[in-house]
């Protein structure tokens, strides 16, 4: 027999439970499905536990530095399992509080198994069938597994592997240098192992302004991290314990061995296996749900929020999905996908934090440019800190006065940004952010300085991409 609901949830990640919430505080009886951990990948194995691994790393780093603080410790030693611990402790407790509180939801009635459509209102869980009017898909991703040859030979970790080692490799080989191989890269390197990436791009994090990519290899290289660029065709050998991973046609060749392999080269949806085609809900080529502005697919009554609609990758953006789609939905207020100012931070430390468009994308789109550049040994707390590795970059709009974006690659640059973000949010002129006090000693203290310190920056000045 076909249970029926007024609402279906698929997907316990950053937009589901919420959005379950909400559908029950307004009176609907809601199903919600989760196949594996409640709270997805963020929760267990995203953003909160390398964000706590991340911590320990930095407390490995300062304490190695402790002495030029004038403080005296014995030799600096990570141990790998109190490490873990310390980080699944912290991802438990987050899962265990979404699990109490979907508990608690009123109406909503929680299904643990594998959601796959049967029909556009139809979905079976498991024996069970259920059918609602309204569907709200939130089934995030998983890391991709690449198909380079010897892939299948060679025994290799994921982002859910990698924090599962309770003892250190000694060589940590990484493919993909974006978000997940630089966090782990440093991170690992901190803890002692000796860390390689290999990315295929010909500089570091291409979608960066080339002066961000040059910063954060420099950081990066001073811990002793070993990067190779330019290698577009990776091949692997090997066994257990004896990794090898080979790029020909990287210049020099390069062939890199080490005990342990972590392919970080981005993420997948997990729509493969949700029956969509017997929903008649459309993906594009890279299995991503389309969706419009409001995260409605093309099949009314079936919404796609977070990660799995190729909108966003980030915890935030899957959030504000849920946001929006709430927002649409049950308040009936107009929220939309493009109305969000892109803002994300990637966790090396110093962390790189980057709001709007970069510069290159300012001059592409033809504004008329000015930037305003202060690097983090002209910042009294960076200073006071022993942390000024790292410069700040505001992009301004010199026609309308509007702050188009910015970078900070620098100590508490991922808390620091917010008070340009809010600027660009209420659309006031930056000049709202030079006239602003800001608190001393503070990183955001000298936001305003660096505002005053603008200068103009000609198309043809355009950094190389
Ligand atoms: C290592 C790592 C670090 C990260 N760090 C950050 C960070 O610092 N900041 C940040 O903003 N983002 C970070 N992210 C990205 C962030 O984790 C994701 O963007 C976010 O979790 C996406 O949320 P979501 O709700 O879209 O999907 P998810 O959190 O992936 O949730 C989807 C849920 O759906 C379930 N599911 C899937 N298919 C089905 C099905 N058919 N039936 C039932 N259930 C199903 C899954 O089990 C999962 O629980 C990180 C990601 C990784 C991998
Ligand atoms: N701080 C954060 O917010 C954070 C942290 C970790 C992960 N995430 C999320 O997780 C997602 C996945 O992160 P990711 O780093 O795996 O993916 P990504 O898509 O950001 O980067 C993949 C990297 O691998 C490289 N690559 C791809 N194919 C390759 C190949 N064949 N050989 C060598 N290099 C190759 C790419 O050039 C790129 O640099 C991101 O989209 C991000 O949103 C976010």
């Amino acid at each position: 027999m076909t249970q029926r609901f007024d609402a279906i949830v698929v997907g316990a990640g950053q937009a589901g439970p919420s959005l379950a919430q909400r559908l029950s505080a307004a009176g609907r009886k809601v199903a919600l499905i989760e196949r594996k951990l409640m709270g997805g990948t963020c929760v267990n194995t995203g953003c909160i536990p390398t964000k706590a691994m991340v911590a320990s790393a930095y407390v490995a780093h300062t304490g190695r530095r402790a002495a030029e603080y004038g403080v005296g410790t014995g030799d600096i030693t990570v141990d790998m399992a109190q490490v873990w611990k310390r980080t699944r402790g912290i991802s438990e407790r987050s899962r265990s509080s979404v699990e109490n509180w979907v508990a608690g939801m009123p109406n909503v009635t929680l299904l643990r198994g594998h959601a796959r459509f049967e029909s556009p209102r139809t979905m079976r869980v498991g024996d069970e069938l259920i059918e609602a009017d309204q569907i709200f898909i939130n089934v995030g991703g998983r890391a991709v597994e690449p198909d380079f040859p010897g892939v299948k030979t060679v025994p290799y970790l994921t982002n859910v592997g990698v924090m599962d080692l309770k003892e250190l490799p000694d060589h940590l080989v990484i493919v993909g240098g974006s978000y997940i191989g630089l966090e782990f890269g440093q991170m690992f390197r901190r803890f002692g192992a000796k860390v390689t990436i290999v990315e295929k791009g010909k500089r570091l994090l291409p979608r960066e302004d080339p002066d961000v990519s040059e910063a954060v290899v420099d950081i990066l290289q001073r811990e002793g991290i070993e990067l190779h660029l330019g290698a577009e065709c990776i091949e692997l050998q090997g066994e257990e314990g004896r990794i090898c991973v080979i790029a020909e046609c990287a210049e020099p060749r390069m062939a890199v061995h080490g005990t342990h392999l972590l392919l970080a080269v981005g993420r997948r949806p997990n729509t493969d296996d949700l029956g969509l085609d017997s929903a008649g809900v459309e993906m594009d080529d890279h299995g991503y749900i389309v969706v419009d502005d409001q995260c409605r697919t093309n099949v009314e009554g079936i919404w796609a929020m977070g990660d799995c609609n190729g909108r966003g990758a980030f915890t935030h953006t899957s959030y504000n999905d849920y946001e929006i789609v709430a927002a649409n939905v049950l308040d009936n207020e107009l929220r939309r996908i493009t109305d969000r100012i892109p803002a994300y931070a990637l966790y090396i430390d110093p962390p790189l934090a980057r709001i709007g468009l970069t510069e290159t994308e300012a001059l592409k789109r033809g504004y008329d440019v000015q930037v305003g550049v202060r690097p983090m040994t002209r910042v009294g707390r960076a200073i006071e800190r022993g942390e000024t590795l790292g410069f700040m970059k505001v992009i301004v709009d010199a026609q309308s006065e509007r702050l188009l974006g910015a970078a900070i690659l620098g100590a508490s640059g991922d808390e620091a940004i917010h008070c340009l973000l809010d600027v660009m949010y209420a659309d006031a002129p930056y000049r709202t952010v030079t006239h602003a006090v800001h608190i001393h000693p503070t990183i955001a203290e000298l936001l305003p300085t660096t505002l005053q310190d603008l200068h103009s920056v000609a198309p043809q000045a355009s950094p190389a991409t």
